[in-house]
């Protein structure tokens, strides 16, 4: 190759070409350095006739500077690349950028300077050195690494260096990780498990491209069946993806990863140390990291070898990214199997009705476990109508759950209440004024959590202390807390309930592995009694003792913006009752409501999932909904609301009129002021046939708009706020 087009992390600056220098081997998707004006850029080169850029004669052409030392990203990944790009309406080299590490990675081997404790404890320490003795046990990293960790500055501890209470340790950046043994473990798979396993195995032997969806029931083993092509895949020598919904999850995973394979898979997410990122990121493009596990960004990884892809909790909308490249994984990993040519498994207890359906067309080979492992029976589900089971005065829990949990606790057995709303109360108002605390950044009431004593915003993050009195009026001790959160239930359990001893599982508490790691110990050790928690105890877990699971509210996933709300609470909901009776004992399930006559709420009741995705599958039809038609958003926003206002109206004004696509809006969006931009929205309702990508591009593309107005489009939206 004398001359090379780039793919360049810049959208703005489009596609470059360079010449290649004598003696400089390239390819296409090596990964080089060139320079642009007095700076450098990395890029990809990519297949000039699939990139359209100017053409630059070539006396132009500066020379590349560098080759990576890395592999080229391989074609089939650049297939992908462009897929998403085309897909999504987002910028390939956004798109791009997610394959790569980072830039110590691309350039790999060496070593670094790593530091732990040395195990002195001196007789007398600060209070600054004594938190982080206490924070760095078993901790290994960098100063930066390490001092964030302990929450102290680098100067403390580089003088705990210098004192002898940490040591350096050099650590080979490239070290290889211990081999996984598909033959650690075996577990003996019933009847149901064995066929099921069997056909993953022979799909990851056959190398082909082979979509399935695992349609198990809470309990059924999925996990075991779908180790059992991992542990194919291993042997012959090939890397597996595993997707999870959430980082939370992991922890969970990874200990049954272990007990099967002898080993822990290779972790990939954003909140990995830069040094087990290049590790990790070296690995899976040299083909040694076996068992990849990872959110969605483990999705784009130029894997060497990859022979196996896998789903978990597949139906999960945190798939769905919703900042950035809005791309689904689910979806997109499926396109990877595609391009890659080998199987992947998409696995659930409730699947989505959009991969329900690509099953019923044949496009996905449905695999059903019907029963749970072990004999365990599915729990009895029982609705309490809360118009005529009222609970007490200014408690949240009526009495039949209260006794139902009474009995539970006098037992030895464990109960859980799932109520999918953080902190203390949704809305802090004032009894003297009616002030209500509102978000300054975004349309949205300040949650109480009393835990931190804060007012917090769950969309920007922007908090401010409890006050004494009331900001309007000036009325002392006259805030009053509106509707319950999980930690008002746990306190209502307190008092209820006084020598039950409880965990709250949030996204509050269970923010690193060692929390989720101590909570699951204690549970499965019989050490707690009522776990409360919002969606991240729904699913995964498999407590044997647990045979209750209270539903706070099955009405609250019915509000908001969720496209899918009907489906949504039906998964919730039967993923939670899901936790109950999963070891000898039978699980009962109350369902607090005001709705008992929803159809999602009697499916639920009846244990009818075929009557549910029935009624939900005409509903859909119905309203030209995915998988029928489908759906996208085409989100303005600015600091400048008359500025946001007049680009929406001028991308409205310009819609196409098209036999095929109906444009709704533009309106105010429900959350018309997000992270302090005001926001506009249209949604496009599309037949099956309308080619709504290339209308999207034709129509916005030409449309010009002041620097400070973003507009986002959204493929497929899930969340329409
Ligand atoms: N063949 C088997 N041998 C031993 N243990 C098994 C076997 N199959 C399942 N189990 C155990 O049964 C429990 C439930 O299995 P698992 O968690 O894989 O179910 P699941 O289908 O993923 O459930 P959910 O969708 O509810 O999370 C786990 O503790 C698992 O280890
Ligand atoms: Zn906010």
């Amino acid at each position: 190759m004398k001359r090379v087009r780039l793919l360049v992390f810049n959208a703005a600056l489009g596609v470059l070409d360079y010449r290649v220098p004598e003696g400089m081997t390239i390819e296409f998707g090596s990964i080089v350095v060139a320079p642009l004006g007095p700076r450098q850029v990395l890029g990809i080169v990519w297949e000039p006739e699939r990139l359209s850029g100017k053409e630059v004669p070539e006396s132009k052409l500066r020379p590349l500077l560098e080759v990576m030392p890395a592999p080229p990203i391989p074609e089939r990944l650049r297939r992908l690349i462009e897929w998403t790009a085309d897909y999504y309406c987002a910028p390939l080299s956004s798109v791009a950028r997610m394959a790569l590490g980072s830039m110590a990675a691309l350039r790999g081997g060496g070593t670094t300077t790593e530091y732990r404790l040395t195990g002195t404890e001196p007789a007398r320490l600060t209070p600054q050195r004594a938190a982080a003795l206490d924070a760095l046990q078993h901790e290994q990293g960098s100063i930066r690494e390490l001092a964030e960790l302990a929450s102290v500055s680098e100067g403390v501890l580089r003088g705990m260096v210098g004192a002898g209470l940490l040591e350096p340790v050099v650590v080979d950046l490239d070290r290889p990780y211990p081999a996984a043994r598909p033959a650690f473990a075996v577990p003996q798979l019933n009847d149901e498990q064995r066929a099921a396993a069997d056909i993953f195995v022979g799909a990851v032997t056959e190398r082909k491209f082979a979509p399935f969806l695992l349609d198990g029931v809470t309990g059924s083993g999925k996990t075991e069946c779908y180790f059992e092509g991992v542990a194919e895949a291993i042997r012959e020598g090939r890397q597996v993806l595993v997707l999870l919904p959430e980082i939370a999850l992991t922890e969970n995973f990874l200990r049954r990863f272990e007990h099967r394979f002898g080993v822990q898979p290779v972790l990939w997410h954003s909140s990995l140390k830069s040094s087990e990122r290049r590790r990790a990121w070296r690995a899976v493009v040299l083909g040694s990291a076996q068992v990849v596990v990872g959110a969605r960004s483990a999705l784009f990884l130029p894997y060497a070898n990859l022979g196996l892809i896998v789903v978990d909790e597949a139906h999960e909308i945190s798939f769905k990214q919703d900042d950035g490249v809005r791309y689904n994984a689910r979806d997109v990993a499926v396109m990877r199997a595609k391009f890659e040519k080998v199987p992947v498994v998409l696995a659930s207890a409730t699947p989505a009705l959009e991969s329900m359906q690509l099953a019923e067309a044949g496009v996905y080979r449905k695999i059903d476990l019907v029963g749970r492992y072990g004999g365990a029976q599915l729990p009895d589900i029982q609705i309490l109508d809360l118009r005529s089971e009222v609970p007490e005065r200014g408690r949240w829990l009526a009495p039949r759950l209260v006794e139902a949990m009474k009995d539970r606790l006098a037992k030895g057995e464990q109960s859980l209440l799932f109520l999918n709303r953080r902190g203390y109360a949704p809305l802090t108002l004032c009894r003297h004024c009616g002030f209500r605390f509102q978000c300054p950044n975004c349309t949205a009431w300040l949650v109480e959590h009393r835990f931190s004593k804060r007012l917090a915003c769950h969309h920007c993050g922007h908090e401010v202390p409890v006050p004494e009195a009331c900001p309007e009026c000036g009325t002392g001790d006259c805030l009053v807390a509106c509707g319950p959160g999980v930690e008002r239930i746990a306190d209502e359990v307190a008092e209820i309930l006084p020598e039950a001893r409880t965990a709250l599982v949030t996204s509050d508490t269970m923010n690193t592995p060692e929390a989720i790691g101590d909570f699951v110990a204690m549970a499965e050790g019989r050490a707690i009694d009522i776990i409360i928690g919002t969606q991240l105890v729904t699913k995964g877990y498999h407590f044997p003792e647990l045979t209750l699971v209270g539903v706070v509210d099955a009405d609250l996933g019915l509000e908001g913006g969720d496209l899918r709300a009907a489906e949504r609470t039906y998964q919730q909901v039967a993923q939670v009752a899901g936790r109950a009776g999963r070891g000898a004992k039978p699980g009962e399930v109350l369902i607090q409501t005001r709705h008992p006559a929803a159809s999602v709420i009697q499916a639920l009741a009846n244990g009818d999932r075929d009557a549910f995705y029935a009624a939900e599958t005409e509903a859909r039809r119905d309203a030209g909904a995915p998988p029928f038609g489908r759906w996208a958003a085409i989100i303005i926003s600015s600091e400048d609301q008359a500025e946001a206002l007049s680009a929406a109206r001028a991308i409205g004004g310009t819609a196409p009129n098209l036999p095929d696509m109906l444009v709704l809006g533009p309106a105010p969006a429900p959350l018309s002021l997000l992270r302090g931009r005001h926001r506009f929205r249209l949604l496009i309702n599309a037949r099956r046939s309308a080619e709504l990508q290339k209308t999207l591009r034709e129509w916005l593309d030409p449309l010009e708009f002041p620097r400070g107005v973003r507009v986002n489009i959204d493929i497929d939206p899930y969340s329409f706020v």
